[in-house]
């Protein structure tokens, strides 16, 4: 991509400011009218975002080794002699400057993501490793880590939103609370233009093989774009290119190239270039069996492997034969590994390798680039709570919102079991056969309501897990945040929903004819919903599994069901099941629901045919044990499990996140 003049930078933003404004990326709060003041003489003023501070990045017989036979604990594989430790990275230095990219290459298992994963000090709870990484010469700090970005393969975009949508709720949670919201329109502007995404801008992100949205090569420039919100001087990517065709690929690391241009350090993994995106590498880090096969100018790599003995042959791209010169071909491992040990070793008595370890040294003197100040303690994240609460509600919404075929089909579903509901049990007549009828539907109204309130929320955390985790760490907002935006989020249609249902159920059944009880039966449905959904969290809170969470929700709901009052009277349940009751909001709704309807009935038709009859409502009760005095009790049970079941999914939520740090 070249450099636009600042006329044409001004353009592009007032093209972006009218499409903006019919797209209405403006109503997220907090972005609200700011594009409209964007002026093309402010855009002028900066028309490259260039880097704060030069990085230099350095790291020093490097040894990785990881326990195999417990792959998942932290800092396993104490004994390094035993054959249960496997030696993944042997001794690998290197060197990565400011203004330039760094390739680091090898064959499949040769160790660039165990070297990407310790050069950036994630994923590596399960590594023991050895050696030195540095920026500026100073041990890797927080204050760093502030500084850098990491680009994972696998993008994790809200698919809903779209890219400025995107830009603009990141630039929101991951610049300084201190600047200003016009400021940030401007960056989100400039960043669409520097990645060029301003074609796409407006589309949707989608998720490629299941919704439409932007191609691959704009996913990934999409990804830099984010990260380029915070003007990180340190980029890492995790193979940038993968799954992407060769124009993509050109593309991609053109951006790279780009990136680094402005005077960021930036290394990435990639697999097998084509050669003309080979040529654009400034560096190239070749591993082979964990060691350093050759590092160095790309350029002079074909030179390197000619003194060793292996000529690139005319015509061929030299990216291909050091990934097929270094790699261990089945059946040849002996001669594969000899090969390499040859090469390894070579490098290491290289003048390249000499180069290196000189620079290595000079690096502990700072190499001129600046002290870092070394920042401990003080907030992980840069917008405030408010900031955070607000975001974040308004990308639940927009999710909501432009999902409106999801609650059509739920409000569909309300309608339609509540009218056949209401068919069944038409008009129920106040006699002896009558008493089970109105029993049955009281108890129906409150299963009905919670089975699609727990189902609507079982799958929320196992589907945006992934997506949390990276964003918590990422310093964007706290885990409460988001765990109370969720439950806002979901809380309307879970008092819409009953109620529409409770509504059409009663009238057409002939429940107690008055508006007190109606609106009491409303609560009450209401009620069970919302500590149904609260159940729900729980499960989805528990694992990161979608099947895993379809099936632990419906499991408890059997035996709190039937231990419900209606399948089984109270005095009957089993002494050992007894718990069950006191954790069934089944029980507790249907006691109130009962007390509502019978309460105030004071003659129940009774023939002589019916044999033993119940005159009254408060009979009734008697017989289903269930006492007016109790309703307070129930409701506050309802709530406290409510409450209860929420607490207990955010610190399961809150787990979730600790484990992602580690
Ligand atoms: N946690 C682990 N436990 C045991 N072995 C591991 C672990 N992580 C990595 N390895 C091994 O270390 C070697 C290097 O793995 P790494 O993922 O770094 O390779 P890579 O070059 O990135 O491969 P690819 O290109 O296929 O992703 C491999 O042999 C791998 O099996």
């Amino acid at each position: 991509m070249g450099t636009r003049s600042s006329d044409e930078t001004a353009l592009l933003i007032d093209r972006h400011e009218n499409r903006s404004r019919t797209a209405g990326y403006n109503s997220i709060p907090g972005a609200a009218g700011s594009a409209g003041m964007l002026t093309a003489a402010r855009m002028r003023r900066r028309s490259t975002i260039i880097v704060d501070k030069r990085l230099q990045l350095t790291w020093e017989n490097i040894h990785v080794y990881v326990d195999s036979k417990d792959k998942g604990c932290c800092g396993g594989g104490k004994d390094k002699t035993t054959p249960a430790t496997t030696h993944i990275l042997r001794g690998v230095s290197g060197i990565a400057k400011s203004g330039t990219l760094l390739a680091i290459m090898g064959s499949s298992g040769a160790g660039k993501t165990t070297l990407l994963n310790t050069l950036t000090q994630r994923n590596c709870s399960q590594f023991d490793i050895e050696g030195a990484v540095k920026v500026n010469g100073q041990p890797w700090n927080r204050n760093i880590s502030s500084m850098s970005a990491y680009i994972q393969q696998n993008d994790l975009f809200v698919e809903i939103l779209t890219v400025r949508e995107h830009l603009i709720f990141q630039a929101s949670l991951r610049m300084d609370k201190h600047i200003t919201r016009d400021n940030r329109m401007e960056l989100v502007e400039e960043v669409i233009n520097e990645m060029g995404l301003s074609k796409c801008a407006d589309t949707r992100i989608g998720t490629p093989g299941r919704t439409t949205g932007i191609s691959g090569g704009e996913r990934k420039r999409l990804a830099f774009a984010s990260e380029l919100l915070t003007n990180p001087s340190l980029m890492f990517c995790d193979e940038p290119t993968s799954g992407l065709d060769s124009s993509m690929t050109h593309n991609v690391v053109a951006s790279l190239k780009q990136l680094a241009a402005k005077g960021r350090t930036v290394v990435c993994t990639i697999h097998q270039p084509p050669s003309e995106v080979f040529a654009m590498f400034d560096q190239i880090l070749l591993l082979a069996e964990g060691r350093v096969a050759y590092m160095g100018p790309s350029q002079n790599a074909v030179a390197f492997f000619h003194s060793a003995g292996y000529d690139c042959p005319k015509n061929f791209n030299p990216a291909d034969f050091y990934i097929y010169t270094l790699a261990i071909q089945p059946g040849y491992e002996e001669e594969c590994k000899a090969k390499v040990k040859d090469i390894c070793d070579r490098y290491q008595q290289s003048d390249h390798c000499t180069a290196i370890n000189n620079q290595l040294h000079h690096a502990d003197g700072h190499m001129g680039l600046g002290l870092l100040e070394n920042r401990s303690g003080g907030s992980p994240y840069k917008a405030s709570w408010w900031q955070q609460f607000v975001a974040l509600m308004w990308r639940c919404s927009v999710n909501a919102i432009r999902q409106p075929k999801i609650f059509t089909a739920r409000l569909v579903q309300a309608l339609v079991i509540s009218l056949l509901v209401g068919l069944v049990y038409l008009q129920t007549a106040y006699d002896q056969k009558g008493i089970q009828d109105f029993n049955g539907v009281l108890f129906v109204m409150i299963i009905q309501n919670a089975m699609p309130a727990i189902n609507a929320v079982v799958q929320t955390f196992p589907l945006e897990l992934d997506i949390f985790k990276r964003e918590h760490r990422n310093g964007m907002y706290r885990t409460d945040v988001y765990f109370i935006c969720k439950v806002l989020a979901e809380m309307p249609i879970s008092i819409i929903l009953p109620l529409i249902y409770t509504s059409v159920v009663y009238w057409m059944v002939g429940l107690y004819p008055g508006w007190k009880q109606y609106l009491i039966a409303v609560g009450v449905t209401v009620l069970a919903a919302n500590v149904s959904t609260a159940f729900g969290y729980v499960i989805s809170a528990s694992t990161s599994s979608l099947q895993t969470a379809v099936t632990l929700a419906n499991l408890p709901l059997v035996p709190l069901i039937l231990f419900g009052g209606f399948f089984i009277n109270t005095k009957s349940v089993p002494v050992y099941f007894i718990w069950l009751e006191y954790i069934s909001w089944f029980k507790y709704g249907n006691e109130v629901m009962a007390v509502n309807q019978w309460r105030d009935v004071t003659n129940i038709t009774c023939s002589p045919s019916d044999g033993a009859c119940a005159g009254t409502g408060m009979d009734v009760l008697r017989s289903l044990n269930y006492s007016e005095d109790n309703v307070i009790f129930d409701i506050g049970a309802m709530l406290g499990l409510m409450m209860g079941f929420l607490l207990l999914a955010f610190v399961l939520l809150l787990i979730r996140s600790y484990k992602s740090k580690s």
